[in-house]
């Protein structure tokens, strides 16, 4: 997906020399500080925008939940997440749209438009929008920023259900080590480092991670989005979690 991207904004280096690809059903989470560079990340994996070296492939279809929520504030809820189809909804997108709605908790909210819904809400809208047209990737730029600790489990578990589970590649990026931890396959973390400007944290894969591999790798991510020598902090820590993702077990790939 990424060969040797690098970028520049602002006169600022963002990355560079970025390897990474995001095979089907698995997700990528992207950590880093604000403004370190996931945004830009993410819009090039969706070919959004352009590098400046190196090459992006991007898939023909994605999915993309963006930081805001982005709605259309004379449509719907339901309207607004069959609207990512590009055409006339037929009966069972219509179908699919209230399901994913209420996947998300927002049954009974499909006729309300995005000015009667709280931001949580709208979020929400926008992350079943991104999953409506079940694409092979799914880009979600902090899909859980806006909800309450409860939710956030309960919406990012009906996420990897819907994307990696569905067998979307998933590109994820978050603040959180914790949310990264459960959830990601592989983490890339943009450091504030000078040197490496971005390192990769492998996990256990899901269907095998134990909480106590989640605590773990929850406190590796932090060390490498703060410690001055992340590989070295997480080499320690990794030992355990050493070899590739397996498939996993829970997932139901359709
Ligand atoms: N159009 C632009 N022109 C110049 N600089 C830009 C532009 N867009 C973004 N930047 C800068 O690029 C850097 C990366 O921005 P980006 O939004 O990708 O960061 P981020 O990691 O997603 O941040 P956050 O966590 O705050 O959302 C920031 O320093 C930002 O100021």
């Amino acid at each position: 997906m990424f060969r040797g991207v690098g970028h520049v904004l602002g006169g600022k280096v963002l990355f560079e020399d970025v390897h990474l690809d995001v095979p089907p059903g698995t997700v990528l989470a992207v950590l880093g500080p604000s403004g370190s560079g996931k945004s830009t990340l993410l819009r090039m994996a969706a070919g959004l925008s352009r590098p400046l070296t190196g090459t992006v492939t991007a898939p023909r279809g994605v999915g993309y939940a963006f930081a805001e929520p982005r709605l259309l504030p004379w449509r719907t809820a339901l309207d607004n997440v069959v609207f990512a189809l590009g055409r006339r909804p037929r009966p069972p997108d219509l179908d699919r749209g209230r399901a994913l709605l209420a996947r998300l908790g927002l049954a009974g909210s499909e006729g309300a438009r995005p000015g009667r819904l709280s931001t949580g809400m709208r979020q929400r809208v926008s992350l079943a929008r991104a999953l409506m047209p079940a694409a092979p990737l799914l880009v979600l730029d902090e899909p859980t920023s806006a909800l309450d600790v409860r939710l956030r489990e309960e919406v990012s578990t009906a996420l990897l259900a819907l994307g990696a589970d569905a067998a979307s590649a998933v590109l994820w990026a978050t603040h959180d080590p914790y949310e990264a931890a459960r959830v990601a396959d592989e983490v890339l973390v943009l450091t504030p480092a000078e040197r490496p400007r971005h390192t990769f944290v492998p996990l256990v894969p899901r269907g095998r991670r134990t909480p106590e591999d989640t605590d773990r790798a929850a406190r590796a991510i932090t060390l490498a989005l703060t410690g001055p020598s992340p590989t070295g902090a997480y080499g320690a820590a990794a030992a355990p979690y050493a070899g590739p993702p397996a498939p996993d077990p829970l997932g139901e790939h359709t």
